[in-house]
């Protein structure tokens, strides 16, 4: 369900980033692994249609993300694409049912609290609905953060060191609710991170690490 091919990012300052290809198979649960500076967000947001790459091609369920135009790609990632960020980000004035609707929106979904309500049950969170984001801790945030990524049920769920603004146990909730959603909507999983306590506790199976050595600047070899 998703394929990379020579994948290079080159940022202005020179920095290139080659990404070697990787292949996913629809439902798999990945860890995306590399030390910090390795290219693992880069990667994610190429992936999630979030960062054109300078070279290369990203197909998610036979459809090739970078060939499309812009708001047709929007609209793919909103209907294909949940991601999930080392912070929510979610919008303060809106209550937590209206960041979500508002993601059904962006996707070109008709509203459906029903779906709505049905996310925010999994992730005990139905109760919160009408609160602001402010009102919310932060890992009570951060699975508003998971609802919004899974609410138009994706494809392809993807994260971004989910767990790293969080305390012990709520990584551990956070990372098994993950897993648990994923497996019962049938997405495919992709979770970047280099949290150990990620590493020891799950997805022992599948593993993509990237490398320094994969980087190289350009303007300082010229
Ligand atoms: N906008 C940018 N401009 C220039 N260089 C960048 C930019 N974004 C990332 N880089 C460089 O690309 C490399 C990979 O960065 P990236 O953020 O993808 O790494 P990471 O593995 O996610 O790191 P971390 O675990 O610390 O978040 C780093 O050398 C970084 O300095």
């Amino acid at each position: 369900m998703l394929q990379t091919s020579d994948l290079t990012k080159t940022f202005t300052n020179g920095t290139t980033l080659h990404f070697p290809d990787w292949t996913v198979t629809a439902g798999e649960q990945w860890l995306l692994l590399g030390e910090s500076g390795s290219g693992k967000t880069t990667l994610l947001h190429m992936l999630g249609g979030l960062l054109k790459p300078s070279e290369g091609k990203v197909m998610v369920n036979a459809t090739n993300v970078y060939a499309l135009p812009a708001r047709a790609l929007d609209r793919f990632r909103g209907q294909h694409i949940g991601i999930v960020f080392q912070q929510p980000h979610l919008i303060r004035s809106m209550t937590v049912e209206e960041n979500l609707l508002l993601a059904q929106s962006f996707a070109g979904i008709g509203k459906d609290i029903f779906r709505i309500r049905e996310v925010l049950n999994a992730l005990e969170m139905d109760h919160k609905r009408h609160a602001y984001p402010q009102e919310l801790s932060q890992g009570q945030a951060q699975r508003v953060g998971i609802a919004r990524a899974l609410v138009n049920r994706p494809a392809l769920l993807l994260a971004d060191e989910p767990t790293s603004s969080l305390d012990n146990r709520n990584a551990d909730a956070v990372i098994r609710l993950l897993s648990d959603l994923a497996t019962s909507e049938r997405s495919t999983l992709i979770v970047c991170t280099h949290d150990d306590r990620v590493k020891e506790s799950f997805f022992k199976d599948f593993m993509f690490e990237l490398r320094h050595e994969h980087i190289s600047n350009q303007l300082e070899k010229s």
